[in-house]
């Protein structure tokens, strides 16, 4: 098991600045998300790391490998990427035996090695076909053995669920997880997937603008973002912006809504309310607004609800479709707790 560290790496192209004086560490073992919206430096950092291009300053250490310039066959990486990218007039078994035959491993051992990696994708008893007589939620299996069948240091996956549909992405997603925590593989992986990225990774670095925004966990990254960019792209975001009242609310020209303490911060601030932490009801509640929109979701229903101030509120009611139709009014309370503030930019507006 091997970490993989960067500090202060930069990748220019031209003026553009792909990635910019980025530090970060993931550890032995782990399985790590860069996610970011596009052009933010997700498909930029991992060919840094695969050693398809390199960085104009900063250094890469793989365990105790320094691998800034060392040629990308030499890094002994597993790549995946969302094309197959399997040869096409090879059997499967070859396919998976080529990373081995080019380090020119036994006939023996290369039999053995492919069949350990074929059972640890399910696909054991298809080693004949060729790539084409599979589905493509196989095609990605089989890419998934020939990148960790010679035991690489890291397994690097860039977007490998995007090219199939719902279901299989499903079914990927789960065989990714049980081979990197049955391997112990350091992994990373890019997205642009939220559900993703929440649902496979120990660990998720947000990048904006080539810069890293945020390094969490996937419930901290959710519900605690640091950043107004951070609670935005993952997830729908209420932002309540006003002053904070000792009593244990955000004050402003919106409304009032209770919070709990928030901590040393006083003054302006912006508090984060995810749409599902909202409760909707004829009741008497916190505020009081109007049903102006009603989206059915399967399993939920996305209201967009304007509250007697003006402002618009998101809220997700689970089931119960049909509860509440356009025009209705509506109260809407939360446990004040749910209320998360940004520890950064002092509630200013974007
Ligand atoms: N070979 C290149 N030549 C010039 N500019 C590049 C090159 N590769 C990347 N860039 C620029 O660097 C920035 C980061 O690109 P990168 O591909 O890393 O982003 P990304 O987050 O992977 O985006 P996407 O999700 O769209 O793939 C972008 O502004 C992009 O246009």
């Amino acid at each position: 098991m091997t970490r993989v560290s960067f500090s202060q790496v930069s990748k220019s192209f031209g003026a553009v600045k792909a990635v910019s004086d980025l530090s970060l560490t993931v550890c032995s073992g782990e399985f790590t998300t860069i996610l970011g919206p596009s052009g933010s430096g997700k498909t930029t950092m991992l060919s840094l790391i695969a050693g398809i291009s390199q960085p104009n300053t900063g250094r890469i250490v793989l365990g105790d490998r320094d691998i800034t310039f060392v040629p990308a066959a030499k890094r002994n990486i597993g790549l995946v990427f969302q094309s197959y990218a399997l040869f096409p007039h090879m059997s499967i078994f070859d396919n998976i035996a080529f990373p081995l035959r080019v380090r020119s491993l036994s006939a023996a051992e290369i039999r053995s090695r492919v069949e350990d990696a074929l059972r640890m994708v399910r696909l054991s008893g298809l080693e004949a076909r060729r790539p084409h007589q599979l589905s493509g939620g196989q095609q990605q299996r089989v890419a998934l053995a020939r990148a960790v069948v010679f035991k690489p240091d890291i397994l690097l996956l860039d977007e490998p669920l995007a090219a199939l549909d719902r279901k299989l992405r499903e079914e990927v997603r789960s065989e990714i997880r049980a081979l990197q925590r049955a391997l112990g593989i350091t992994t990373i992986m890019v997205t642009h997937d939220q559900e993703e990225a929440l649902s496979l990774s120990d660990r998720v670095v947000l990048l904006s603008g080539g810069r890293v925004e945020q390094i969490g966990t996937p419930f901290e990254i959710y519900h605690q973002p640091r950043t107004r960019f951070a609670a935005g792209f993952l997830g729908l975001a209420n932002f309540i912006e006003g002053r904070l009242d000792p009593a244990g609310a955000i004050v402003g020209s919106e409304g009032r809504f209770p919070c709990a303490s928030a901590g040393e911060r006083t003054g302006v601030v912006c508090g984060l309310l995810r749409p599902e932490d909202i409760t909707a009801s004829p009741e008497k509640g916190f505020v009081r607004g109007t049903v102006r929109d009603v989206v059915f979701l399967g399993e939920i229903a996305r209201y967009g609800v304007e509250l007697d101030t003006g402002r618009m509120m998101t809220v997700h009611v689970g089931g119960a479709v049909g509860r509440f139709t356009e025009g209705q009014p509506v109260w809407l309370s939360w446990d004040p707790e749910r209320i998360w503030i940004l520890p950064h930019e002092g509630g200013a507006v974007h």
